[in-house]
């Protein structure tokens, strides 16, 4: 336990110099106090005095009547620390000394919370005298309290994977459920924002004829409320019974309850991660309500619940958001790997990836397919005479020439490798191909790019095209060496030209 939890409370050299076992804990806090007599009564070593509730479950209690065990559900000493006003016989199973176990709520003026105070005083027992129970109060708030705790893990359940867009709905179950099992008028739940420097009000329930104030109750800052602020922020508990009491310098949060009616507030701080979310909270409207344990347990509990949803919701939310700048960085990144670095056209991996796919399509739907092979004549030349990046730009300008020429759907042209170029060309024909071969032809050059070393002194292109209707059978190689075989024919027929292999024909010449 960290040092801070076990300073002692001020008046505790008094509790301590009792002559009768006492247990003392403010119900806001975790830790539990017992004084010299208590501990050597329990048995428990007597530099111990700051206890936790494990520890306390460790001690065995037996019926004082039966000599049975307790169970935990029965158990006086934890039903009174949380919050269960009962006096009872128990007998300390170890040493068999029979106690007067009598825990009671008081309200210490200098506190905000409750405090519990149970003393144990010592009975003689006498084996086989039947000893009278009178516990009050705890079977009625043992059933209510196991009702709560079954409503809280039907809806937390639903909660673990809850979809955002239904989150709403599950808060304000859990809400409704807060407030009726805390007799509330009032529960809501508070998010901060802006760096944790303003709050709204995002989820509320009412108790029927009870006033709403959620539309004031938004991005309300800081200042607003600062004695409030700090008491959450410093204990995550902020529990007021009776607002009129409420200390000076909390002259602002008394005139905000009051302006709402607030007779007794109890909040909650929602903390998930270390990170400060916001708060839940519960008002007394009608009358004043002096919180008990129980009602701080429910409230820490289904604060906890909303809490963890909320920062889970935000996880997976960051976490879809992470992975579609994924998806899309990564089809950014396949856009990028298949385009030819110098021209911006397709590269010769889209080209082996298009033309096999089209090759199936053509292949299912029983569709001619062409495939043109395009190269720049006397390119060599060129670049020994303009130089390397004379004839990249050239590259380039025939490259954006022959894009522009396709205007079908699925036609697509691609560098093949150095100053080759091919096209493909879905659902062609004869007269389609002929027509395509021809603007291509004539597009390269209407540039009118000059070339002193050509025959003709001007830049030009050889085609080859091949057109066939595939087969289950026809792989993307076999359509290649016939447009490379019709490319070979149009470079020996002289350049400046195109040809088809096999030879299609174009009602006005054949090869
Ligand atoms: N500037 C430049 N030149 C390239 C690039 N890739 C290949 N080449 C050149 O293209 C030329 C191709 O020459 P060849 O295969 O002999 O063909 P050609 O000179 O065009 O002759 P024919 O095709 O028979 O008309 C070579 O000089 C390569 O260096 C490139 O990215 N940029």
């Amino acid at each position: 336990m960290p040092a801070e939890q076990k300073e002692t409370p001020h008046f505790w050299a008094i509790i301590d110099a009792l002559p009768v076992a006492v247990l003392y804990k403010d119900t806001a806090k975790p830790q539990i106090f017992a004084n010299k007599q208590a501990l050597l009564l329990m048995g428990l070593p007597s530099t111990e005095s700051v206890l936790t509730l494990t520890d306390i479950r460790r001690i065995e209690l037996l019926d004082p009547d039966s000599q049975e065990a307790l169970s935990l559900v029965q158990n006086p000493l934890l039903l009174a620390l949380s919050g269960s006003v009962l006096q009872q016989s128990v007998l300390l199973a170890p040493s068999q000394i029979k106690l007067q176990l009598d825990a009671r709520l008081i309200q210490l003026s200098f506190t905000l919370s409750n405090s519990v105070l149970i003393t144990l005083t010592r009975e003689q027992h006498k084996p086989g005298e039947q000893l009278k129970k009178t516990s009050v109060q705890h079977t009625e708030e043992m059933e209510e309290a196991l009702a709560f705790d079954k409503l809280i893990s039907l809806i937390s359940a639903e909660l673990i994977n809850v979809q955002p867009e239904k989150l709403d709905n599950h808060i304000e179950d859990a809400l409704s459920a807060l407030g009726e099992f805390c007799h509330a008028d009032r529960s809501y739940v508070f998010l901060f924002h802006d760096d944790t420097s303003m709050m709204s009000n995002t989820h509320e329930w009412v108790r029927s004829g009870v006033s709403s104030h959620q539309d004031q109750l938004q991005n309300v800052p800081e200042s607003a409320l600062p004695y409030f602020w700090r008491v959450l922020q410093e204990e995550y508990i902020f529990a007021v019974s009776d607002v009129q009491q409420l200390p000076l310098q909390a002259v602002l949060e008394k005139q905000e309850f009051e302006s709402e009616d607030i007779q007794s507030v109890l909040c909650a701080a929602m903390v998930s991660d270390d990170q400060l979310l916001g708060f839940v909270g519960c008002d007394m409207v009608a009358r004043k309500r002096a919180w008990t344990a129980s009602d701080i347990r429910r409230l820490k509990l289904v604060g906890n619940m909303i809490g963890n949803t909320i920062q889970n919701i935000n996880y997976r939310l960051s976490l879809q958001q992470v992975q579609q700048e994924l998806v899309q960085a990564n089809a950014e990144l396949q856009e990028l790997a298949s385009r030819d670095g110098l021209t911006g056209i397709a590269n010769r991996r889209k080209f082996d990836t298009l033309l096999q796919q089209e090759l199936h399509r053509s292949a299912r739907q029983q569709q001619p397919l062409g495939l043109i092979m395009i190269d720049i004549d006397y390119f060599k030349r060129y670049n020994d005479y303009y130089g390397h990046l004379a004839g990249d730009d050239v590259l380039k300008q025939v490259a954006q020439q022959l894009q522009q020429v396709l205007k079908r759907e699925g036609e697509v042209v691609a560098r093949y490798g150095g100053e080759e170029f091919a096209i493909v060309v879905p659902a062609c024909t004869a007269e389609s191909l002929h027509q395509l071969l021809d603007a291509l032809q004539d597009r390269v050059k209407q540039l009118g790019i000059a070339h002193q070393q050509a025959p003709n002194q001007q830049l030009t292109i050889s085609l080859g095209a091949s057109l066939i209707e595939p087969d289950k059978t026809t792989t993307a190689h076999q359509l290649i060496q016939l447009a490379d075989k019709a490319l070979y024919q149009a470079k020996a027929a002289g350049r400046n030209q195109a040809k088809t292999f096999p030879p299609v024909a174009d009602g006005k010449a054949q090869s």
